[in-house]
């Protein structure tokens, strides 16, 4: 699912607010009771150059197959998330947040298109390989401490 930062809170819901990109602090824009129980938060930021095909060979190393219980499958073919970031209007310096960026297909491509990225994702599985994925872009998550 992917909600364009129009439908976060009001910034001004927050009282911490950062002045250097991105312009605010992304996780204070989701209230902690409402992501407690999401097993990983992963906050990116920067265009991203990674290895798509890596990440599947990671997870078939690792024995993971898609579980359909979490509506698990892979998106192979790139054109369409690239037609859903279209269709978004996703734009440089929006802040999106994705609930289940799974292999983290579609986060690649909101990352290129200039978002700040909140990912949360159920599966840990899925989680860590996704902050593997894109470790060089990861911002902030740490800072949470609680979640992830
Ligand atoms: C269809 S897959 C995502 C596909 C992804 N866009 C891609 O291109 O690879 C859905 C993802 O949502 C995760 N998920 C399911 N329920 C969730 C929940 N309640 N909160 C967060 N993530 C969830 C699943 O573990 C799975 O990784």
């Amino acid at each position: 699912m992917l909600l364009p930062h129009q439908s976060l809170p009001p910034f001004s819901y927050f009282p911490t607010l950062h002045t250097q990109p991105p312009s605010f602090h992304p996780l204070h824009t989701i209230p902690q009771h409402n992501i407690r129980r999401s097993s990983c938060i992963i906050v990116l930021c920067a265009r991203s150059e990674d290895d798509y095909h890596a990440t599947l060979k990671a997870l078939k190393s690792k024995g993971r197959t898609p579980r359909k219980s979490l509506g698990q499958h892979y998106m192979l073919n790139t054109a369409i998330n690239d037609k859903l970031v279209e269709t978004a209007e996703v734009r440089d310096g929006d802040v999106v947040l994705e609930i289940g960026p799974g292999t983290g297909s579609l986060t690649k491509v909101l990352l290129n298109a200039g978002a700040t990225v909140i990912a949360i994702e159920k599966d840990p599985h899925m989680a860590a390989l996704v902050k593997e994925r894109f470790a060089s872009f990861e911002r902030f998550s740490e800072e949470y401490g609680a979640v992830g």
